[in-house]
C-alpha cells in the first residue's frame, strides 16, 4: 500500500492522520491582519498556525530551483499553482498530525478552486475567519510592514496586483463559504486586541 507509515502493529494512512483534524479557513486581504490574530489564536487555544504564504518562503529560502519559480511569480503578486500550495499544506498538516488540536490554515483559499480541491484531498473547513479591512488600511499596513520585513512583495507596485488579485478572485470564496453558514466576519480596522475579541467569540461557538 503507498503513502503509508507502518508501526510495530497498525498501520495508518498518511491521509487518515488528518481525516478528522479540525480546520479554521483564515482569510482576508493582504495586511487585513491574518498572521497578527493567528498568532493570538495559537497562544490562547494551541490550535497549528500553517500560513501558505510562510510555506512558499520557506521554500524560497532554500534557494531551491522551485523556490527559485515560486519567488518569480509571488514577487509580481501572482497566485502560485494550486497543486504546489496544496501538497506544502498537506504535508505540513501530516507532520503536526499527532500533537495538533486543529490547524489554522492562514491564507488558503485564495480561489474558490482551492476550497473545493482541498475538501477533495484533506478534509472540510469547520469555520472560516473574514478578518475584514479596507483597501487603504491594509496598503498603509504593507508599506509600514515592508519598512522591515524584508519580504520582497511589500512594495507599492506589488501590492496594488495583490489586492486586485484578492477582490477578484478571493472574495468570491467567502460567499462560497457563507452558502454554508460557516463565515465569521471580525472587523480587523479596530484594534488587535478587539479583532481578536471577536475571533475568538467565533472560535468559542465551535463545538
Ligand atoms: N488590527 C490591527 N491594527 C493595526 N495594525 C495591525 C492590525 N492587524 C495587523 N496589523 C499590522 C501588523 C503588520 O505589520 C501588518 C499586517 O498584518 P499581518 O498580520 O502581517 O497581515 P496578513 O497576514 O493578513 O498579511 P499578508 O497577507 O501580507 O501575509 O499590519
Ligand atoms: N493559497 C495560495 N495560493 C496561491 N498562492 C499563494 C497562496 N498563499 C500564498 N500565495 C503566494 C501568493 C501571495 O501573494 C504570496 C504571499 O502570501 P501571503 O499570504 O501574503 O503571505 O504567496
Ligand atoms: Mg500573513
Amino acid at each position: 500500500m503507498g503513502n503509508t507509515c507502518t508501526t510495530d502493529s497498525i498501520s495508518i494512512s498518511r491521509d487518515d492522520k488528518i481525516k478528522d483534524a479540525k480546520i479554521i479557513f483564515v482569510v482576508g486581504g493582504p495586511g487585513s491582519g491574518k498572521g497578527t490574530q493567528c498568532e493570538k489564536i495559537v497562544a490562547k487555544y494551541g490550535y497549528t498556525h500553517l500560513s501558505s504564504g510562510d510555506l512558499l518562503r520557506i521554500e524560497v529560502a532554500s534557494g531551491s530551483d522551485r523556490g527559485k519559480q515560486l519567488q518569480a511569480i509571488m514577487q509580481k503578486g501572482e497566485l502560485v499553482p494550486l497543486d504546489t500550495v496544496l501538497d506544502m499544506i498537506k504535508d505540513a498538516m501530516i507532520a503536526k498530525a499527532d500533537v495538533s488540536k486543529g490547524f489554522l490554515i492562514d491564507g488558503y483559499p485564495r480561489e474558490v478552486k482551492q476550497g473545493e480541491e482541498f475538501e477533495k484531498k484533506i478534509g472540510k473547513p469547520c469555520l472560516l475567519l473574514y478578518v475584514d479591512a479596507k483597501a487603504e488600511t491594509m496598503v498603509k499596513r504593507l508599506m509600514k510592514r515592508g519598512e522591515t520585513s524584508g519580504r520582497s512583495d511589500d512594495n507599492e507596485e506589488t501590492i496594488k496586483k495583490r489586492l486586485d488579485l484578492y477582490y477578484k478572485a478571493t472574495e468570491p470564496v467567502i460567499s462560497f463559504y457563507e452558502g454554508r453558514g460557516i463565515v465569521r466576519k471580525v472587523d480587523s480596522e479596530l484594534p488587535v486586541d478587539e479583532v481578536f475579541s471577536q475571533v475568538s467569540t467565533a472560535i468559542d461557538a465551535l463545538k
